[in-house]
């Protein structure tokens, strides 16, 4: 893959915050909520992202988008390290790398018109003039199939699943190229879910997108992933094309996700791995594989050294941190 054009390179990404403990508020230890990330998203493409609660999904996002400043790592989009870029170098970039988020209620400003809401990233990026904005804000609501008496009203005056159509909307507002989509069905009824996602996977299409799609359930990237990436901890233990993931598990963590996924098929019920124990803190995270205290198969060099991520699978396209492969 190496001859490939990547929209999106990231190389072992960093974000430590710092934790304040004590009367004085001393910074003695850090959260390493990312903690040594890489992968790479081309042009039009998928990658879900999947792990449990507090893996460190949603802040690997927020650095792509550079909402945080990033500890240490790379950013490469289109070729330029934007890690490191003040607010005014990442300017030109903010169009073209948008994100959204799990909540539309808590993104969209609830005592802005949904018009202007929509409006206000073409004119912070100085795009055409009041008559062209609207225009687009009547294009923009078309695209995410609202009704254009939609400009007038609030927020509040939508459904969840429509605010979330709001937040798309926005989010597409600058013709951006990469999309990072955090957990955006996942506080949506079910029923609904599926339209959301759906849409999201005619948009890609239409306005040739590309999206880092982030879950904690499995389930929901299977449909909309090209490639999936499955997190624990802060790092990446597998990633590969979905299709195979699904197939042919193989990192231990990634099987007891696959196993959780309910299926009609009592011989994949038998087959459930369950983990033992929580996951551990990202401020005291385990020696050697970070993985190795809720594994089923640790051994004694889990507990020392920590694995590296390595081609695994029929054809070496997954890539699998673990020792015992
Ligand atoms: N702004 C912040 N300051 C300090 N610590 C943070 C901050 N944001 C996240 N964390 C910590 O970083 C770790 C990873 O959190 P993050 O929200 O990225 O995980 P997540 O996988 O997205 O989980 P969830 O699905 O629950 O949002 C957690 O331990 C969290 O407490």
């Amino acid at each position: 893959m190496d001859n490939q054009e990547w929209l999106l390179e990231v190389k072992d990404l960093k974000m430590h915050f710092p934790v304040k403990e004590g009367v004085f508020m001393r910074t003695g230890k850090y959260n390493r909520a990312v903690d040594g990330v890489s992968f790479n998203i081309a042009p039009g493409e998928t990658l879900g992202l999947v792990g449990e609660s507090g893996c460190g999904k949603s802040t690997l996002g927020r650095c792509i988008t550079r909402l945080y400043q990033p500890t240490d790592g790379q950013i490469q989009f289109r070729g330029t390290d934007i890690s490191r870029l003040s607010r005014r170098e990442l300017m030109p970039f903010r169009k073209d790398i948008q994100m959204i988020f799990q909540d539309p209620m808590e993104s969209l400003n609830s005592r802005h018109t949904v018009g202007d809401i929509l409006e206000e990233p073409l004119i912070v990026q100085n795009m055409g003039d009041s008559a062209w904005r609207q225009q687009r804000v009547l294009a923009l609501l078309d695209l995410v199939g609202l009704p254009a008496r939609s400009v007038t009203r609030y927020p509040f005056e939508f459904s969840g699943g429509q605010r979330q159509r709001i937040g798309i909307a926005r989010s597409i507002a600058l013709n951006p190229q990469l999309i990072v989509c955090d957990e955006p069905v996942s506080a949506l009824d079910v029923s609904i879910q599926s339209q959301i996602l759906n849409l999201l996977i005619d948009l890609q299409q239409e306005l040739k997108l590309a999206y880092l799609f982030i879950a904690h359930d499995l389930a929901v990237v299977k449909h909309i992933s090209d490639r999936i990436a499955i997190m624990y901890l802060g790092k990446i233990v597998e990633s590969g094309p979905g299709e195979l993931i699904y197939r042919e598990p193989q990192h231990p963590y990634t099987q007891s996700l696959i196993s959780a996924i309910p299926v009609p098929d009592p011989h994949r019920r038998a087959q459930r791995v369950v983990l033992q124990g929580d996951v551990p803190s990202p401020i005291n995270p385990p020696s050697g594989c970070s993985f190795h205290t809720r594994c089923p198969k640790v051994t004694e060099q889990c507990r020392q050294q920590a694995p590296q991520l390595k081609a695994h699978g029929s054809d070496g396209s997954v890539m699998v941190a673990c020792h015992n492969l």
